[in-house]
């Protein structure tokens, strides 16, 4: 399914709405960086994002170290930040609510 990334207006409304993300200018991307009390935490935290990620058909992109998950969300098939990468952030916030 074709999906554009956002006008200037639309970024800056979603970034209000994902106060726990960072904007990365470079890549046109959110990222944030979890972190739990250790290894087996977090994995659990990736596998329920994996499987977030499989029913989205949307992937992140991240790395773990221990207890700390970095996630950076970008639309690949668009260039840059979509509503994808959006509604992918506020499943992952749900996780961790
Ligand atoms: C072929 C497949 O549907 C696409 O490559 C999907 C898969 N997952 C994806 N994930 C992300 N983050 N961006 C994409 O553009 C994307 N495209």
């Amino acid at each position: 399914m074709q999906v554009e990334a956002l006008s200037q207006a639309e970024r800056e409304d979603a970034l209000d709405g994902l106060p726990d993300w960072d904007y990365e200018d470079g890549r046109d991307a959110i990222t944030r960086t979890f972190t739990f009390d250790d290894f087996n935490q977090a994995f659990g935290f990736m596998t329920q994002v994996a499987l977030l990620a499989e029913k989205a058909n949307h992937h992140p992109e991240w790395s773990n170290v221990y207890n700390r998950v970095e996630i950076l969300l970008t639309t690949h098939d668009a260039g840059g930040l979509s509503s994808r990468d959006v509604e992918m952030a506020q499943a992952i916030d749900a996780l961790v609510e």
